[in-house]
């Protein structure tokens, strides 16, 4: 079985063929996706081929399935480009999250995705709040009161205002935001300082994956969280541990977002990974 393992800015994948895929059981991706019992990974990328148009399904490292992922479309990019199935003219990918257009440039080293229009509505995400947008919603978790924003980037994200990131206190109520009532498909979690008008500084709690140096839909909508509140342009950078990324807004909140990716090796696993499990 053969694994392409990428990062962006950290925030690393493990691609493989649905043919691949479809030897595996969920409890066995999850295996895979161990740091310390298998390859380790922030998430499987499964390339489900498409007839016309390549198709991208995003598996969690705790097996659940994401609708969309900022990096992991950029890496699935990449590696669509690496297989030779793209050129650097731009093209079309699917995901359970919507259509977007991604590009390879720079020889391969960046890779643009448009990732759609953010959306404000609660019932987008979902989550089980009044109101047609959730902007600065008062929440509390671990006994912090926080102010919180919802935006849906075709997965849902809970993005904290805070005066200074604290990325302690991200991995501390990372956990208790990801799984509140209100959410009931749990959410991405981002606390968002802006340091000017286009610059943010991010700390991301990803559901289903836990803490993660860098995400581009977390970026996505932390930066469309703060141009909805007013307080950056139309171009942000979004700074995170791993890297930065590129932020630009078109049109009614169209977010296209810029950023590098590399690849780290090509791996086969061996069998004996799952010796110990189940059949
Ligand atoms: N790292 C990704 C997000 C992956 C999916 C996410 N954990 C979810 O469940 O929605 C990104 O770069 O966007």
């Amino acid at each position: 079985m053969i694994f392409h393992r990428y990062h962006g800015l950290g925030n690393d994948y493990l691609v493989c063929h649905h043919s691949v895929a479809a030897l595996l059981s969920n409890q066995q991706i999850q295996r895979v996706c161990d740091r310390h019992y298998g390859i380790g990974s922030d998430g499987l990328l499964i390339d489900d081929d498409g007839a016309d148009i390549p198709s991208l399904r995003i598996i969690n490292p705790d097996g659940s399935e994401a609708e969309k992922s900022g990096n992991g479309l950029r890496i699935y990019a990449r590696y669509l480009f690496d297989i030779g199935r793209v050129t650097h003219e731009p093209f079309l990918v699917n995901t359970a999250g919507g259509q977007v257009r991604c590009e390879v440039t720079e020889g391969a080293h960046q890779v643009i995705v448009d990732m759609g229009q953010a959306k404000f509505s609660p019932a987008a995400l979902p989550a089980t709040v009044e109101g047609d947008e959730a902007l600065a919603l008062p929440l509390v978790a671990g006994g912090h009161n926080l102010s919180a924003t919802l935006v849906s980037m075709g997965n849902p994200h809970c993005v904290i205002r805070v005066e200074k990131l604290d990325l302690d206190l991200v991995r501390q109520l990372g956990a208790e935001i990801e799984t509140l009532a209100i959410f009931p498909k749990r959410t991405n979690v981002q606390f968002a300082q802006v340091i000017d008008r286009n610059t943010i500084r991010i700390g991301i709690w990803e559901r289903g994956a836990g803490y993660t140096l860098a995400s581009g839909s977390s970026s996505c909508a932390a930066a469309s969280a703060m141009r909805k509140l007013g307080l950056v342009d139309d171009t942000v950078t979004v700074q995170m541990p791993g890297g930065e990324l590129a932020i630009r807004f078109s049109g009614d909140f169209q977010v296209n977002m810029r950023g590098p990716v590399q690849k780290i090796a090509t791996l086969t696993l061996d069998n004996d990974c799952f010796r110990d499990m189940p059949a």
